[in-house]
């Protein structure tokens, strides 16, 4: 096995070690403690940036989306891909040093709400630890990969629990959330020892049946929030991405997800703030003890998570200097929050809100416009369940005092579920999602595209107003990186890696990176040379919904390394395959409206919306032949589902497989036509649609 130069170093990464934050590694999932992914390295900066060229490139073995932070220890990435596969790269070539593949059970694919993907490990002691998808935790030897230890942090029998986030380490434990709240579970964080695996503490977010007794202190103030059986579907709370230790006071702090289902008059019918959705929750993390919280969005019935990136910073507010968390949660707010009591000091939006005007300065309570909440008909929110920000992380860079984020304007149309039923192991969330329904559906996807933008902004937490924007003509752009060299750093949907003026916003430099990027990129020093690195691979929660179809084949999900100087060059992507639909098996417009709930409710998460697939996930218009000869083997009796397509026969029996069959082939059949229409016809549409739905975003 191949032999490191930095073994002993590998060993020395703790607490301290991750604490002092040495420039030319990347010891932590945002750096340091403080997650500000500002980086002092200036070898690369805006007098060379132009001259920025690929380095290597590394190929993982599948094409789904990649979120991961590489942790970077003098010259080597631990990073992950999509299957929880965990990889060891030399960060001067690319080389493989070692790969550990947990062998995730395909058919759990179904049970994570967006996308088989994962947003890196931990390094503590010489050990690599990561979270999977069927909520394991697993520390593996740093220099050889072998695995040393192998433990559930969940009841995943009875809950469809998954991890998708990043383990935090500090003072030997291991802390890990779970995800879930689409499906129905009950959130918590826990901490593990770093050296057994032994569980220590386990913080539950939300309160349990009171007839079982309540854990603590905490759960009981919370249950008085709640109201009805809440706990009957699990009630949500999932700490899914940000855990973060701050070093200098103590204490933890986790964000805590969506209520489960989303829609609150199902959960808790009777109202109430229900705690501690949607909140940041301080813990002593040596106990998991509860310290204090902040709640963002109080009833929480918009899949709002408080789970986005928590930054620690110190700033200077209303004459005071202030210990401060900054925070740009899905809900389209910044919040600033005092991270010694979890005192609320400021809160404003960073883009088009429509379900509160403001925050109340006294209380900190958003003032809400009462259709947000859509119980008396359906309402359009703006942001949506995706967020005005989402897990791509945001950087800080002192120099500028701007935090640059990955900005997300999207909308849908949230509806309530009068017939609600519970489906163990599928989307559980009691709200209908759709694009605006304004009549005419041509009309309703023009709408969305033109509305589902994203911007890089750079926010100025000091005045709480945007220092600039740069718009991004999609939506889901990756995460950013700051660095003394004046730049920012971000990957974009449409394929592009960018670095861009941290003091401007002017675009100094752009690669092609052959397939959209999520990932936030990092930065480190090897042999005195600086390098960036990030992860290129399109899809997680948009990427699979969004139904945007790409021009070629999608190319395997890659690393990518940059290093001044650098020539490298990415190879052609695939050619896309597209085989013709078979004709249509009905036009009777019930079984079409059937057809289209159904593939809504059970298909669309993976396959896309309108059944228009990203391209990882197969675009169901352009199958071979044989799948639809076997229709109903794959879709009921889920004969590929080693392959991750399990069969439905609990929730679809073959009347409703018909619909939903009879739904697609007559989208593949318009697609089909539509294809072969006139490029100026085509283009006239385009532009006509478009004209009405920018008019229309006035009034939204
Ligand atoms: O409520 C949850 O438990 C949960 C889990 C996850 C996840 O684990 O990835 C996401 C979300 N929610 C979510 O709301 C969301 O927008 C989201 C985006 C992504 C992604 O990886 O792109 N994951 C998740
Ligand atoms: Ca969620």
């Amino acid at each position: 096995s191949p032999v490191l130069t930095t073994e002993a170093d590998v060993a020395q990464i703790n607490t301290q070690a991750i604490a002092e934050n040495a420039p030319g590694n990347w010891l932590s999932y945002g750096k340091d403690y403080r997650e500000q992914r500002y980086s002092e390295l200036k070898h690369i900066n805006k007098d060379n940036v132009a001259d920025l060229g690929l380095a290597w490139s590394f190929d993982t073995d599948f094409n789904r989306g990649l979120e991961a932070t590489p942790i970077v220890v003098d010259g080597v990435l631990y990073l992950t891909g999509n299957w929880n596969v965990v990889y060891a790269l030399d960060a001067r070539s690319g080389k493989l040093l070692w790969k550990y593949d947990p062998q995730i059970p395909r058919e759990w694919a179904k049970m994570a709400c967006c996308d088989v993907v994962n947003r890196g490990v931990a390094v503590y002691e010489g050990k690599v630890i990561t979270g999977t998808l069927n909520a394991r935790l697993i520390a593996l030897d740093a220099k050889t990969g072998d695995k040393l230890w192998d433990v559930s942090t969940a009841d995943t029998k009875t809950y469809p629990y998954t991890i998708t986030g990043a383990p935090r380490v500090a003072k030997g434990l291991v802390f890990i959330g779970n995800g879930g709240a689409e499906y129905g579970v009950r959130g918590y964080v826990s901490a593990f020892d770093v050296n057994t695996g032994e569980l220590r503490w386990r913080f539950y977010t939300v309160p349990g049946n009171p007839a079982d007794g309540f854990e603590n202190e905490a759960m009981a103030k919370a249950a008085e929030t709640w109201t009805g059986e809440w706990w009957k579907q699990g009630g949500g709370g999932t700490v899914w991405d940000s855990i973060v230790y701050d070093d200098e006071l103590d204490q933890l702090y986790i964000g805590v997800g969506n209520g489960s289902p989303w829609n609150q008059k199902i959960r808790s019918p009777d109202g109430g703030d229900n705690l501690y959705l949607s909140s940041i929750v301080a813990l002593n993390p040596e106990t998991g003890e509860y310290l204090w919280h902040y709640q963002e969005t109080p009833g929480e019935t918009w899949d709002f998570t408080a789970t986005q990136q928590i930054m620690l910073a110190e700033m200077e507010f209303e004459g005071e200097p202030r210990k401060v968390i900054w925070h740009a949660p899905k809900n389209g707010f910044f919040f600033i929050i005092d991270r010694e009591t979890g005192e609320f000091l400021s809160a404003e939006p960073i883009t088009t809100v429509n379900w509160a005007t403001h925050y109340d300065k006294e209380t900190g309570r958003p003032v809400e416009i009462e259709a947000a909440r859509y119980l008396d008909g359906p309402h359009v929110v703006r942001p949506s369940s995706m967020g005005a920000h989402n897990w791509q992380a945001m950087s800080y860079s002192p120099e500028t005092g701007y935090v640059y984020i990955p900005l997300i304007k999207a909308l849908f149309e949230y509806k309530d579920v009068e017939d609600y039923m519970h489906h163990w192991g599928h989307y559980n969330i009691g709200v209908y999602l759709s694009q605006p329904s304004v009549g005419d559906p041509m009309l309703a996807q023009h709408l969305t595209k033109t509305l589902t933008t994203g911007a890089l902004l750079a926010w100025d937490p000091k005045t709480q107003t945007a220092a600039w924007e740069v718009p991004h003509k999609l939506t889901w752009n990756g995460g950013t990186l700051a660095t003394a060299g004046g730049l920012v750093f971000q990957g974009t949907a449409d394929g592009k890696m960018q670095a861009y003026d941290a003091q401007s916003g002017n675009k100094l430099w752009q690669s092609d990176t052959r397939v959209g990027v999520m990932a936030p990129p990092v930065t480190y020093e090897v042999d005195g040379e600086q390098f960036v690195t990030v992860l290129v691979g399109w899809g997680g929660a948009f990427g699979l919904i969004a139904g945007m179809e790409q021009s070629t084949g999608v190319p395997p999900s890659r690393v990518l390394t940059y290093r001044l100087g650098g020539t490298g060059e990415l190879p052609a992507n695939p050619e896309k395959i597209r085989f013709d639909p078979p004709p249509r098996l009905t036009e009777d417009e019930a079984v079409l409206s059937k057809g289209r709930d159904l593939y809504y409710a059970f298909c669309a998460a993976c396959h896309g919306t309108e059944v228009i697939s990203n391209g990882a996930v197969p675009d169901l218009r352009h199958l071979p032949p044989v799948f639809h000869e076997q229709f109903n083997a794959i879709v009921l009796d889920g004969i590929m589902s080693k392959a991750g397509m399990v069969g439905f026969r609990d929730v679809l029996d073959e009347e409703s497989a018909y619909a939903v069959h009879a739904y697609i082939l007559e989208r593949a059949n318009l697609d089909l036509e539509s294809r072969s229409q006139a490029e100026w016809w085509k283009n006239f549409k385009n532009w006509f649609y478009t004209q009405i739905a920018k008019l229309m975003n006035l009034l939204l």
